[in-house]
């Protein structure tokens, strides 16, 4: 069984650790005549990142499968685990810093007397607390399914495996029944942990201001051309700090969002979406391995790198409004930047952007004046390929994200028929045309969404390299998304509830009024969308003040999706 984790640290925290290492080197040498020390404490800091990884493996196996299936944790979990944990500040006061430095003199002094290797470092279970609760923020774990054929038996038969796959004999799964998944403990399985800080964390001056101070009141307009809205106080804090050191223009600023990787704002996003067919893993595993198969051709002679596979990168994800369509490109991305598959590793504590969505809006690229449109988007992708460029050098990745991309893609063939005008149709050929030149940059990953895949060009379409349908949730992830709406709710003190609040849910009273409710869901074809708005929609429908009981809720939620199917 295999997990993927996701733990993203306390920077200031782990800062001190830095400091702390530095410290000890400059006492040790004499003032540090001999440098920096760079070398020892880089080496250090490498032990200590493998002594949070195992301490948090530590901490999963206790938990049974069924509950590491998307599990979260963070710092109140830890606290309310008690036992050797402390509340820490952001930044740490000063108090609190010296805690963290005699830790890394102790921890480091045990290590060396017990004589442990780096990679199986370990502490008690006291101090393993202590060290969640200072450097995690929280913890995701993923269970990643992979195909049981592909990772038993070294000595595997092809042959027989191949006939049994096409007989249709081959047990390709390695997924544990329902039962199975309470009773099994995961001491044999393995957990990939990543560490990472994610960028609204790290201090990079102030960069934020430097960006309000360059708005421009005037933007190069063609005459007549109404004012477009720029960037705004609120795109500039998605689109953080440093935007204003990336090579692109002014115009390309304004066409679209770009955010730097990992991103504050996109943090818990792909945690919060619940499909039941696998789509994330799927989504998440073609886009990692267009990625490292990119860059591994890349390391060849231009020659042996033309491959006869084709790998466009470029991915389209389709099905009809609200489904998380958006959401899940962007957390995907998010999540290629954390754990980084693709690319050398790097140290957690690296303040540059791991990578970068550049968010293009269709409907702002059209233009009155005849042939601006293509111009505009010929313009922005001339950009992504500068970034693209740049970010060569760091292996950071550029993901060029098209929303409802048959704003720019539509069939030309219907575009003509319908008697439209040429502009739309060259638009189009230059999509294409861009497409075709940026691919062989191996840092690219095109993400495009769309509701319509039938309207879409057939030359467009070709030139995916995979196409994901989306759908409206199923009756499990129904239950899932409401629950956890509904768990936020708990948490926060709108509903409340007798008994073990963080557990209520899980009740068997509970569990049943549940189905029940994700059945008329289901047969109303409730959106994603629409189910995460429809706590608050019941709220504000049946109370006229919060907090309301738990089972008061529930009733007014049933009433609410009763006139939703009625609508329907
Ligand atoms: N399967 C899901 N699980 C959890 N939340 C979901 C799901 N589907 C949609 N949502 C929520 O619905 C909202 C809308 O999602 P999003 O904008 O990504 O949908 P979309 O498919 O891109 O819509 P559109 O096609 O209208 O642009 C988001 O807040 C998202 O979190």
């Amino acid at each position: 069984m295999s997990y993927i984790v996701d733990a993203s640290l306390r920077s200031y925290s782990v800062q001190v650790v830095q400091a702390a290492l530095r410290e000890e080197y400059r006492s040790r040498s004499n003032g540090g005549k001999g440098g920096d020390g760079g070398q020892m404490v880089a080496e250090k800091m490498a032990i200590f990142y493998n002594l949070l990884r195992n301490v948090i493996r530590k901490k999963l196996t206790k938990f049974a499968a069924s509950q590491l299936e998307d599990l979260t944790m963070n710092s109140s979990t830890f606290l309310g685990e008690g036992h050797g944990s402390i509340e820490i500040c952001e930044p740490p006061t000063e108090a609190q810093e010296r805690i963290i430095k005699s830790l890394v003199k102790v921890v480091f002094h045990q290590l060396q007397t017990c004589g442990q290797s780096d990679k199986f470092a370990d502490v008690d279970e006291g101090h393993a607390n202590l060290f969640l609760s200072l450097f995690v923020k929280s913890i995701h774990c993923e269970y990643f399914e992979e195909t049981s054929l592909l990772n038993s038996d070294p000595e595997l038969d092809v042959q027989d495996c191949i006939r049994r796959i096409f007989d249709g004999t081959g047990a390709e799964n390695t997924r544990l029944s329902e039962t199975q998944k309470k009773t099994t403990f995961h001491h044999a399985a393995s957990f990939t942990v990543h560490l990472y800080c994610s960028l609204g964390h790290v201090s990079h001056g102030s960069g934020l201001l430097e960006e309000f101070d360059k708005i421009d009141l005037e933007t190069d307009l063609c005459p007549g051309e109404e004012q477009s809205e720029g960037p705004t106080l609120a795109s500039l804090s998605y689109n953080s700090e440093s935007l204003s050191e990336l090579p692109i223009s002014k115009q390309t600023l304004n066409l679209t969002r770009i955010a730097l990787l990992p991103s504050d704002n996109l943090e818990g996003l792909w945690e919060c979406l619940h499909f039941d067919d696998g789509i994330k893993r799927r989504l998440y595993s073609y886009a990692t391995v267009a990625l490292k198969v990119a860059s591994l051709s890349s390391q060849k002679p231009a020659e042996a790198a033309q491959s006869s596979f084709g790998n466009n990168k470029l991915i389209l994800v389709h099905g009809p409004p609200g489904t998380g369509k958006t959401t899940v490109c962007k957390s995907l991305c998010q999540k290629l930047s954390i754990r980084r598959e693709f690319s050398r590793e790097i140290d957690p504590l690296d303040a540059t952007h791991k990578g970068m969505i550049v968010e293009l809006s269709c409907s702002q690229i059209f233009s009155r004046w005849f042939g601006e449109s293509s111009k505009n988007l010929a313009t922005i992708f001339g950009d992504v390929e500068n970034l693209l460029i740049a970010n060569q050098q760091t292996g950071s990745f550029v993901c060029l994200l098209i929303d409802e991309v048959e704003a720019i893609a539509f069939s030309r063939s219907d575009l003509l028929q319908k008697n439209e005008s040429t502009d739309g149709v060259r638009v189009v050929s230059t999509l294409l045309t861009q497409l075709d030149r940026l691919k062989k940059y191996n840092n690219l990953i095109i993400l495009a969404t769309s509701n319509l895949l039938e309207s879409l060009d057939p030359a467009f379409i070709d030139r995916t390299d995979g196409v994901f349908y989306v759908g409206n949730p199923s009756r499990n992830g129904i239950a899932k998304i409401l629950s956890s709406g509904m768990k936020d709710m708990i948490t926060n003190g709108v509903i409340t509830s007798m008994g073990d609040l963080s557990n209520v849910l899980n009740s068997l009273k509970y569990k049943k009024i549940m189905d029940l409710i994700a059945e008329k869901c289901l047969l109303a074809g409730t959106s994603g969308r629409t189910l995460s708005k429809l706590p608050l929609i019941s709220l504000s429908e049946h109370f006229r003040t919060v907090p309301v009981s738990l089972d008061r809720f529930l009733i007014a939620l049933a009433i609410s999706i009763r006139q939703l199917s009625e609508q329907a």
